[in-house]
């Protein structure tokens, strides 16, 4: 099954109020923060977005208020641990017009083969008969690390609604081959900021980002620049973004201290990070934003490039 996307699809963070509650009218003006930066895309629930903390009918809320926000594309993403949640999520979004979903893999009771995977998604697809699956490799977080090529081909074959692949992963041979065998037939999206230009150099035609909510308008000129061969542009954008992640995450990578940049950049407070994720401490806190401050990251973000 085709999808027809192209460019950044940002992963928006879920609004919280202050007692971790989803704050659901915070998700229109997020929309229109998004657009204004030129990003016509989302991908709700996933990483990012705290999917695998919030339940199936919080869930359920926020893709309806994604929908009515004017996206070209909106992508859920389904994944969790119950298949029954998982096909419930996956049903809600194809009866409300989602433009495909995605999963993780079952990352708790883990497939034991690759069989079992492509079966696991053949359940998803029998519950979203008529929109586009993705599946969302992420190796780091889900422990799969089956073959991808073997992954796709098999998936092809098997999962009728089966449209491609999200790789958040630093395996961009393993991109190019895909695109190379599979390009004209699936997506093949990339989710790791701190490669994008490079993944953009391989072929990629659009990937999935936490960064592009504050820094849309940078990625989308960084885009173009690799599309004219302008490596030069690409890459001073890619380091100065890369300067911002490594300073934010200095002390590890942290949706805590993360979700705090599009107030940072751009005033839009999303609130809290539920928990498990931790918030950062006052101190490191003001530290980040002493440094950020220090690179003019918000000028830089801002920016109509
Ligand atoms: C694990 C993670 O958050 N990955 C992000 C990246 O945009 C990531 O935040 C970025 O590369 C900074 O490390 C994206 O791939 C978005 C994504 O896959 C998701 O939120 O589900």
């Amino acid at each position: 099954m085709k999808l027809d996307v192209r460019d950044l699809i940002a992963a928006p963070w879920t609004p919280m109020n202050a007692d971790q509650s989803v704050n659901y009218d915070a998700i229109s003006e997020y929309g229109k923060l998004l657009l204004k930066q030129g990003v016509k895309n989302v991908y709700i629930n996933g990483t990012t977005g705290e999917g695998m903390s919030l339940s199936v009918e919080e869930r359920q809320k926020c893709a309806e208020k994604w929908i009515k926000t004017g996206m070209d594309i909106v992508v859920t993403h389904v994944g969790a641990n119950s298949i029954a949640d998982v096909k419930a999520l996956a049903s809600h979004s194809e009866k409300i017009g989602c433009h495909a979903i995605a999963s993780l893999p079952p990352i708790f009771y883990k497939p034991e083969n690759l069989d079992g995977l492509v079966e696991y998604f053949s359940e998803i697809s029998s519950a979203a008969p008529n929109t586009p699956l993705l599946y969302y490799h992420f190796v780091a977080k889900s422990g799969i690390d089956f073959d991808v090529i073997e992954l796709l081909e098999k998936m092809k074959q098997r999962v009728p609604t089966f449209a491609g692949i999200k790789f958040t992963d630093n395996n961009l041979g393993q991109v190019a081959q895909a695109i190379d065998m599979f390009g004209d037939e699936m997506v093949v999206g990339y989710g790791k900021d701190e490669q994008l230009s490079a993944a953009y150099m391989f072929g990629v035609k659009h990937s999935v980002g936490s960064t592009y909510s504050y820094s849309g308008m940078m990625w989308n000129s960084m885009i173009a620049a690799v599309r004219r061969g302008d490596l030069a542009h690409a890459n001073k954008y890619q380091r100065m973004q890369n300067k911002m992640l490594h300073t934010i995450f200095a002390n590890g990578f942290n949706d805590g201290v993360h979700k705090r940049l599009l107030k940072y950049v751009w005033g839009f407070d999303l609130g809290p990070v539920r928990c498990p994720i931790s918030e950062p401490s006052d101190q490191h806190w003001n530290e980040i934003e002493k440094q950020l401050d220090a690179m003019n990251y918000r000028e830089f973000a801002m920016a109509k490039f």
